[in-house]
């Protein structure tokens, strides 16, 4: 088995081969824009040789302050919003045990990672303050701007804590800026105050910086193999540099979207079998919707967590509406499995007894597919072979290479975001921020 395969066999009654064919001259176009820097948005697509070309010294530098937060701290405070943290949140899920994060200090043999600055609920971090308790803690502040409202929220509370509890030179040693390399209020703070400063490079955006130490400080102190990670992206970039449809799943992916969009399938779910996977549901939908919804445009990516969700929307899915389209990502060998007990109780279940669980997954995902097939829904798999460090590096790349190519398909800049100023520029002039009082007036005579 290969890394990662790409299945559209079940496409076959959505998409017509020849189709395909006829997208190959804009793919190879989309591709020369991508790799020669001649595309919408060229300076942010250093990620492309991200993983083969990134700083080695940094790297190290990672490792040991991985191992310094896991000697000295119980608890990891990750404070970042959008691409500054659901990269880490996704690969710590999929590389753990789901209920690791609620492991006991005897049961964990990894710093708890835990997530602030996601939101703006007072109710949330004081949860998140009650759940840290008198526990030594650290903390990892990512912003590439260095100026999203978010994050400094929570930041300046966890700052408070760590002085209180630490004194304020014991603080500065606990926390870790990840930020802008020159520019940023929070580069400018962490330079006064002496943090250990990582950096999200020039050329890569929020949602491709997971490969970056924006990703790799928090995944490493959750154990996660880095290394293992960068060298399985590694082979990806070589697998999908190929400009020819034939030889390129990712491309294939992306050009197998624009033909199911252009026939009005405008919503595409990533589809997931294992609670462990919902997170990286989360990240790609990031990495989605920022990328391709503009000018008007642009697939609406969503999730679909099975089965769970097949016993809520999964109604939806098989006779509603019929825009959707699903991709589903699994996993062959399954990380841990179960046996389905036998016992003589009349439950119904005599026919599964002795089965693995992972078997009945399986039997639950194709059949899946082909009802919601033959019910109007188009259905693609990338499957990996394992749930590691190395496979969750290739699935990366894998969905990274393949936005760049279907942004510049669909006809827009798949490295800006201009769109989500609009809710800031609004949020700013309803807190009467110093310079918005113009909207300020204009926004509160609207309420
Ligand atoms: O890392 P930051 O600069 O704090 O940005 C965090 C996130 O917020 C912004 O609004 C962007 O739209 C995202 O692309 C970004 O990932």
């Amino acid at each position: 088995m290969t890394t990662l395969s790409f299945d559209t066999s079940k496409l076959d009654t959505f998409v017509d081969a020849n189709e395909l064919t006829m997208l190959q001259p804009m793919v190879t176009l989309a591709d020369d824009m991508l790799r020669t820097g001649t595309g919408a948005g060229a300076a942010y697509t250093d990620w492309i040789n991200l993983p083969t070309e990134y700083d080695r010294t940094e790297f190290a530098r990672i490792q040991s302050a991985a191992k310094q937060i896991q000697s000295n701290s119980e608890v990891l405070v990750v404070i970042g919003i959008g691409g500054s943290y659901l990269g880490a949140r996704a690969a710590i899920d999929f590389l753990n045990d789901y209920f690791s994060s609620a492991y006991s200090s005897e049961q964990r043999t990894a710093p708890q990672v835990v997530f602030a600055g996601n939101n703006i609920s007072g109710q949330y971090l004081n949860s998140l303050i009650k759940l840290i308790g008198d526990r030594d803690f650290s903390v990892n502040v990512i912003s590439k701007s260095g100026t999203t409202t978010e994050p400094a929220i929570a930041f300046r509370v966890f700052k408070q804590m760590l002085e209180t509890k630490y004194g304020v030179t014991g603080a500065k040693a606990r926390i870790y800026a990840t930020t802008d390399a020159q520019k940023g209020a929070l580069k400018t703070l962490a330079d006064e105050e002496g943090y250990e400063e990582f950096v999200v490079p020039d050329g890569v955006g929020g949602r491709f910086s997971v490969l970056t130490a924006v990703g790799l400080l928090p995944i490493a102190v959750a154990g996660g193999d880095i290394d293992q990670l960068m060298a399985g992206a590694a082979a990806a970039q070589v697998a999908y540099s190929d400009s020819d449809l034939q030889n390129n799943a990712a491309y294939q992916y992306a050009a197998y979207r624009n033909a199911l969009y252009r026939k009005g399938y405008t919503t595409e779910l990533l589809i997931n079998y294992e609670p462990t996977l919902v997170q990286f549901g989360e990240w790609w939908k990031q990495l989605q919707g920022e990328s391709e919804g503009k000018d008007g445009k642009g697939i609406f990516p969503a999730t679909g967590n099975f089965s769970t969700d097949l016993h809520s929307f999964g109604q939806y899915i098989q006779e509603g509406r019929r825009n959707l389209f699903e991709t589903l990502v699994r996993v062959t060998e399954p990380v841990s499995d179960v046996i389905i007990p036998t016992t003589d109780a009349d439950d119904g279940l005599a026919y599964l007894q002795g089965e693995k669980m992972s078997y009945v997954n399986r039997m639950a995902s194709d059949g899946t597919l082909l009802a919601h097939v033959d019910g109007g829904v188009p259905n693609m798999v990338v499957e990996i072979e394992k749930q590691d460090a190395f496979h969750l590096g290739y699935l990366i790349y894998f969905f990274e290479i393949a936005v760049g190519i279907s942004g510049y398909l669909n006809g827009v800049n798949p490295f800006n975001q201009p769109g989500v100023e609009a809710y800031k520029r609004n949020m700013f002039g309803l807190l009467g921020k110093p310079g918005y009082e113009e909207l300020t007036e204009q926004l509160r005579a609207r309420l």
